[in-house]
């Protein structure tokens, strides 16, 4: 599959971050699903890392956009540009005699065959000669390493930036599964919304998600911490610094991660009875950046009476996973509900 002058890639089209893997590299490219647009001249300014520093500091004339939005495409043309762009970044070196990669994309489970076609044809136009799509967390258990198609029972949580996606996995398809629109960005905005309640401070989602990574946890902090944040007074306009701690964000994204255990208990009551039994001896996994929250895997494991494992590398499971699917096409057809779109059509 990855023979001759191809370069094939699997990509995590993310709402929060893309990757891209490229078998025999790894993964390749890592930026934010972030464009900066020019709305004078209709023309892209900056994607990925750059255009990310720019939000809610752009001039007039340019928008940062996010054109992904709870794992789906909410822009369609800009979603195609870049990924285009993360396409040529990750076929840098490529000779002049390549061929156009296939590439392998992830999708929520909980996704419509509307939505699904729209990220085929995204990834057509940004140049893939086969579009293929697999479930997120089908890719996420292949790149964490779980035996997904052996008669054993895996269950994943992959928590990312739009969608939190739980799955119980078995002989090489997901026996049941549970998509929520609930993830990190939930979490940022209930911390903008406590800091705005609180305090009468209006501050951006990159410095919510800073306090997020900075001092939040799942239940209570085990330690007094606090972090120092910088917003605009609602009541005089003006800025003004204030100092937050770790008891007050913990308890800020208290409902958020109480909605996400929600979805994993919901999933357990659904799994048949053996496979959770197999679940209890090798455990609940996480994977996605949500996963790297502090103590969240105890609060899960505290609530499912599971044993809780986090992922190593949780925020490139689902990359390596699709790359991995992408090799392995013949074992996966009509399982794991991979299609795929070939330019004819
Ligand atoms: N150390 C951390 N603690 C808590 N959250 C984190 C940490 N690191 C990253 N995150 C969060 O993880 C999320 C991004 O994860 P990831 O890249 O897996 O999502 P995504 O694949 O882009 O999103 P989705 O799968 O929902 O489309 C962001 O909300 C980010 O704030």
């Amino acid at each position: 599959m990855f023979g001759g002058f191809s370069r094939d890639m699997g990509i995590d089209l993310g709402t929060a971050n893309t990757l891209v893997y490229v078998k025999g590299k790894g993964v390749v490219v890592r930026e934010p699903s972030v464009v900066a647009l020019r709305t004078d001249t209709d023309t892209i300014e900056a994607v990925g890392n750059s255009a990310k520093n720019m939000i809610g500091r752009t001039p007039g004339n340019i928008v940062a956009v996010r054109p992904m939005k709870n794992g789906v495409i909410a822009d369609f043309e800009t979603t195609a540009t870049m990924m285009k762009y993360f396409i040529q970044e990750a076929q840098k070196t490529r000779s002049v005699f390549s061929r156009k990669p296939n590439v392998m994309v992830c999708v929520p489970s909980g996704i419509t065959a509307v939505e699904k076609r729209a990220v085929e044809d995204a990834t057509k136009q940004a140049g893939a000669k086969e579009a293929y799509t697999i479930e997120e967390p089908f890719a996420a258990a292949i790149g964490a390493d779980l035996p997904v198609w052996e008669p054993t029972g895996s269950m994943v949580v992959d928590i990312g930036g739009g969608t939190t996606e739980v799955a119980i996995i078995s002989l090489g398809g997901i026996v049941t599964s549970q998509s929520i629109r609930i993830a990190g960005d939930d979490i940022d905005e209930a911390i903008i919304q406590y800091v705005k309640k609180t305090y009468n401070l209006m501050i951006g989602e990159r410095t919510a998600e800073a306090l997020k990574l900075q001092i939040g946890s799942a239940g209570k902090p085990e330690e007094f911490d606090s972090m120092e944040i910088r917003g605009r007074d609602l009541l005089t306009g003006l800025p003004k610094t204030i100092d937050v701690t770790a008891e007050e964000i913990s308890s800020a994204l208290g409902d958020t991660v109480n909605q996400i255990i929600e979805a994993v208990k919901v999933t357990l009551e659904k799994t048949p009875p053996e496979l959770a039994a197999d679940i209890m001896d090798r455990g609940i996994v996480l994977t996605g950046g949500g996963a790297l929250l502090r103590n969240l895997d105890h609060v899960i494991s505290e609530e499912t009476k599971m044993p809780v494992i986090v992922a190593e590398n949780p925020m490139d499971c689902v990359a390596i996973g699709t790359g991995r699917a992408l090799e392995n096409l013949h074992l996966f057809k009509s399982k794991a509900g991979i299609t795929s779109r070939s330019r004819s059509k």
